[in-house]
């Protein structure tokens, strides 16, 4: 039997309708609809072939995948796609490049931080790709520490002008994706200064290269910073270096929706919270979220393909090899990804609600839950980007020797992904953004009843005096006493870093102190509201034979892994026995045992086309082994019998060794 029989024996065990799956992984049959046809538009076109990039040198690469954006360009228009086929487009594509951050953050930047005057003029020109934008807010010595940059921004009266200026070396702008070559305009962050007085860094929007011949302007030196980490991965991107020496702008170009400065040098705070000049982040790390899940269900896929196709050991009389896929230990690496994936891409689902709720309160100038989205993106992002990038690299572990070729797909998409750890927001960073919230919030609940994703806070007495009732692993199969588990977790881990803070005399230095806990106690927090929401998800209606039974298996599974990767938590906090955290653990296994007939129905269901996956490994008809060798074959070294420096550096050396085997 060949790869390809295995995969076919794989589907028809099948307990669960496929493309009803399909479906309730894209969130709607709308939704699908579109990312199935941007996904086959993609793979079917040869401008988009992506299998020759690991073999390209940086400027050529770089070249190549500016064409693909012309191209990309030119069909979203002449095919008049919308906005959300646009999207799916760009993210099919899958070579990161200058429009991913002219589509989400220079328009976002500019739609949720210009005044109603600045959208009309700017948007029109950044939404038909008149002029492509950059967000500018990272420097050479500050990225996390948004408020220590250097760059500064003086308002000149007399000609009614900001002069923008690097005054340091480490104030260079650092970073900014297609800055370096393509961009003709950026979203500077800078210090303002009105009449020596600092007012808080502020957005402006700078012009960096002429839009008649792309030269830079004067006063303006950019450059690329370097090849990053993995070959093909991230170097299609132009991140750039880019330095100031007092360029002058007019003072309509600071964005004004948060803040504004008249004529006469006045700088006056609007009715919003100064927080909203963040809102871009906000909103990326929203969109982060689902990326995430897309990077892990494509790992996650080519693993479990591959791990139902490859075979070692327990052969008997002669017979076929065991599948990996059936060694527990494999179940037990590859499974909870499988689930996770589910999870994020759940969570995300419901995040995205969160921020369109939050954005029409704002409209509304309600900014209540504002410090709560924060929190849920800011989290979020963490978690899931973390889980991810390991996810990744565990998928190709669990490949064996042929996940550390670049054509098992895997090594390029850990290194493409694993940057949104730090981007948008270092992990860590953002987990003690979290622990700000909840410790805040424990601080004013003699005043305030916590809501939201924190309303379990309100329910801190029973939850701080109870204990776990599961005598039975079955037990372990009930919403309520997962997430009674997981909230006690949080809540005792919570309560416990306030109240150790509350002991210092110095706040600040308290939660200095305790950060490492209030990292753990955040990620308890957070992985509580995936857990909440993939449990609420199953309890909407969701549509196909045997679909929500294998949700619910999955959910199960990922709240169980948690439990088990996390027992010294569970335990240390008293909630649950050893007897009743290892019965969790039994229950796991059983679960892993209901997944196995479907797991390739359920990475078939996540809808990825070949070219998506770009890996011999993960190709849908399981041709693995007669493919690998194929690509093997193609690759630069295989062109000639005797490689160029063969004659040159190798056979001296032979011929060398002839001549003292004569002595
Ligand atoms: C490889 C590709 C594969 C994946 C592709 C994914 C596709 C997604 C799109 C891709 C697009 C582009 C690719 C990536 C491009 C990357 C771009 C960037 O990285 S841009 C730069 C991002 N930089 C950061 O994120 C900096 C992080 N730092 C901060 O956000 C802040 O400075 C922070 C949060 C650390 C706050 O520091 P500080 O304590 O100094 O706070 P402040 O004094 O400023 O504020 C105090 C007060 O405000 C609250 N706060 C902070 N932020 C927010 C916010 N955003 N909203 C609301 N409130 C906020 C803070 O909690 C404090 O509250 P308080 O109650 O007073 O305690
Ligand atoms: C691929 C890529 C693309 C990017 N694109 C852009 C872009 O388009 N525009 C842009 O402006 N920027 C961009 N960035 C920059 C990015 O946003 C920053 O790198 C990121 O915000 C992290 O900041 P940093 O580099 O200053 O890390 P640092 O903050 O210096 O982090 C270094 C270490 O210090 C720790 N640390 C920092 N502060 C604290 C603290 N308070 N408490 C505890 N630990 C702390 C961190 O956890 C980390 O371990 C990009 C970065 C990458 C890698």
């Amino acid at each position: 039997m060949e790869g390809v029989d295995y995969l076919r024996d794989e589907r028809k065990k099948s307990e669960f309708d496929v493309e009803a799956m399909k479906v309730a992984w894209a969130g709607s049959r709308e939704a699908f609809q579109v990312s199935d046809r941007m996904a086959k538009l993609v793979a079917n076109d040869p401008v988009f072939e992506k299998f020759s990039k690991p073999t390209l040198g940086r400027k050529e690469m770089f070249k190549n995948t500016l064409r693909k954006a012309a191209y990309a360009w030119k069909l979203i228009n002449d095919l008049h796609l919308t906005e959300e086929e646009a999207k799916w487009l760009r993210h099919y594509i899958d070579e990161p490049n200058y429009t991913d951050l002219q589509w989400e953050m220079f328009v976002p930047a500019l739609e949720g931080q210009g005044s109603e005057e600045q959208k009309r003029k700017w948007l029109p020109l950044a939404q038909t790709m008149q002029i492509i934008g950059t967000y500018a807010q990272t420097e050479l010595a500050h990225g996390s520490n948004v408020q220590g940059l250097e760059t500064t921004a003086t308002f000149d009266h007399e000609t009614d002008q900001f002069v923008i200026h690097s005054p340091t070396l480490t104030s260079s702008k650092w970073w900014p994706g297609g800055m370096a070559k393509v961009a003709t305009h950026a979203i500077v962050y800078a210090r303002l200064i009105i009449d020596g007085h600092f007012y808080g860094v502020h957005g402006f929007i700078v012009q960096l290269r002429s839009l008649e011949d792309h030269s830079t302007l004067p006063g303006i030196t950019v450059g690329d910073i370097g090849m990053k980490f993995g070959h093909g991965a991230y170097n299609t991107m132009d991140n750039g270096v880019l330095r100031f020496d007092r360029v002058r702008i007019p003072r309509n170009q600071m964005l004004m929706r948060v803040s504004q400065v008249t004529k006469e040098g006045k700088y006056v705070q609007s009715d919003v919270p100064r927080q909203l000049a963040y809102g871009t982040m906000v909103s990326v790390r929203q969109t982060i979220v689902s990326d995430a899940s897309k990077a892990l269900s494509r790992a996650v896929c080519i693993a479990t393909r591959y791990s139902a196709i490859r075979r070692q050991f327990g052969s008997h009389d002669g017979g076929p090899e065991t599948q990996v896929i059936d060694y527990k230990t494999q179940q037990s690496r590859l499974f909870p990804l499988l689930a996770s994936a589910f999870a994020f891409r759940f969570v995300s689902e419901w995040l995205k609600s969160l921020q369109t709720d939050v954005k029409q309160r704002l409209e509304a100038k309600d900014f209540s839950t504002l410090p709560e989205a924060h929190a849920c993106t800011a989290g979020l992002k963490s978690l899931t980007t973390a889980a991810t990038a390991d996810g990744i690299e565990e998928c190709r572990k669990l490949c064996g020797g042929h996940g550390y070729l670049i054509s098992s797909g895997l090594p390029e998409l850990y290194a493409y992904y694993v940057p949104a750890c730090t981007y948008e927001g270092e992990n860590v960073v953002m987990m003690l953004q979290v622990a700000r919230f909840l410790v805040k919030t424990v601080s004013e609940m003699s005043y305030k009843q916590p809501v939201g994703t924190a309303d379990y806070l309100g329910r801190m007495a029973p939850l701080m005096h109870n204990n776990c009732d599961v005598q039975t692993a079955e037990d372990w199969l009930n919403p309520s006493a997962i997430v009674k588990a997981f909230e006690t977790r949080a809540v005792r881990m919570i309560v416990d870093c306030s109240q150790r803070i509350a002991k210092f005399e110095n706040q600040e230095e308290g939660f200095a102190e305790l950060s490492t806990d209030l990292v753990e106690a955040s990620l308890a927090h957070c992985q509580l509201i995936v857990v909440s929401t993939f449990i609420q998800r199953l309890k909407q209606e969701i549509p196909g034979k045997g679909v929500k039974q294998s949700l619910e298996v999955l959910c199960y599974v990922y709240a169980l892994y948690l439990l088990h990767k996390h027992q010294g938590d569970f335990l240390a906090t008293g909630y649950l026995t050893s007897k009743q955290a290892s019965l969790a653990n039994d229950q796991l296994k059983t679960l892993y045992s209901k997944v196995r007939p479907n797991a390739i129905a359920l990475v078939d269901s996540f809808n990825h086309t070949d070219h998506y996956l770009s890996s011999v490994l993960g190709r849908y008809d399981g041709n693995v082994y007669p493919k690998l060798y194929e690509a093997a074959r193609k690759d630069p070294l295989n062109d000639s019998d005797i490689a160029d420096g063969i004659n040159q550096y190798v056979q001296p050396i032979l011929k060398q060794k002839l001549h003292l085997a004569k002595l």
